[in-house]
């Protein structure tokens, strides 16, 4: 039996999209309650419904065999795991942003203010390039932060860009790309090999089959690819 932790909120969907296909129909029941452990012996797995933030926690720990994860929230937590597969879902990309007018008049002091749910990245991101940073971390609507005066710039996703262009806030730099990973715990991968490398197998097919079918349907944090203009930008 394998115990799978899935992230809710935004890769729910497409996640349980990606089961179905690869052949785990019983993945079509999670969800559909306020139950948070799934049981589908059937395909002898059990799905846990988590915060995605707490997946790489439960993979790296063994309450789950493998997850399905933000390369974001990878990134940010630097969890010992194995990370065998990029689903290529929930494409999206960590930026650096600023209000167009600050970024005109060039007005930074010595350090830095950056508000961000992804303190780490941040931290990293500025060290290497030898700017002294305060980071300042929130736990969501972080737009806001320039616009009263919290912060001079923010770190945070962005993927079609309209959070930013509605409180006039533009991209100047870009951090990583981000896409939905499969994750596994390392003794899992060793214990349970077989089912877990057969499960790995599955899915990667039906990742390629998605990037190959010419009218995929695409959502908005769904199979649709990271955009290249930021990187044009950047
Ligand atoms: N536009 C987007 N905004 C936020 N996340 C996105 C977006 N597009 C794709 N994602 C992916 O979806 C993941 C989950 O995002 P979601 O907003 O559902 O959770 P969250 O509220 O950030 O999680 P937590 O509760 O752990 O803080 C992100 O980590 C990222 O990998
Ligand atoms: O480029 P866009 O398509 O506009 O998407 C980016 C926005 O989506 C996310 O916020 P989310 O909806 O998860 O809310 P949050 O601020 O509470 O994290 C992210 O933090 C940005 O604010």
């Amino acid at each position: 039996m394998l115990t799978i932790a899935l992230s809710k909120g935004k890769l729910i969907e497409p996640t349980l999209e990606l089961f179905r296909r690869a052949g785990y129909e019983s993945a079509g029941l999670v969800g559909e309650s306020r139950r948070l452990i799934f049981p589908c012996p059937e395909i002898d797995t059990t799905f846990l419904v988590v915060r995605p933030s707490d997946v790489p926690t439960y993979v790296e720990y063994g309450g789950a065999d493998a997850g399905i994860v933000g390369k974001d929230v990878l990134m940010e937590q630097d969890s010992d795991v194995y990370e065998p597969l990029d689903l290529l879902f929930g494409a999206c990309r960590i930026s650096v942003a600023a209000l167009r007018a600050e970024v005109a008049c060039d007005r930074l002091s010595s350090k830095v203010r950056v508000a961000t749910k992804y303190p780490r990245i941040t931290e990293r991101f500025f060290n290497q390039r030898g700017v002294p940073v305060e980071i300042i971390k929130l736990y969501g609507s972080i737009e806001l932060a320039p616009v009263v005066g919290l912060a001079d710039r923010i770190v945070d996703l962005v993927e079609t860009g309209s959070t930013l262009k509605a409180h006039d806030l533009v991209e100047v730099d870009l951090i990583a790309q981000s896409t939905a990973r499969f994750i596994a715990n390392r003794a899992s991968l060793k214990l349970k090999y077989a089912p877990l490398m057969d499960m790995i197998r599955r899915l990667r097919k039906a990742v390629e089959a998605t990037q190959k079918a010419p009218s995929a349907p695409s959502s908005k944090s769904g199979s649709k690819r990271a955009s290249t203009s930021a990187k044009d930008r950047a």
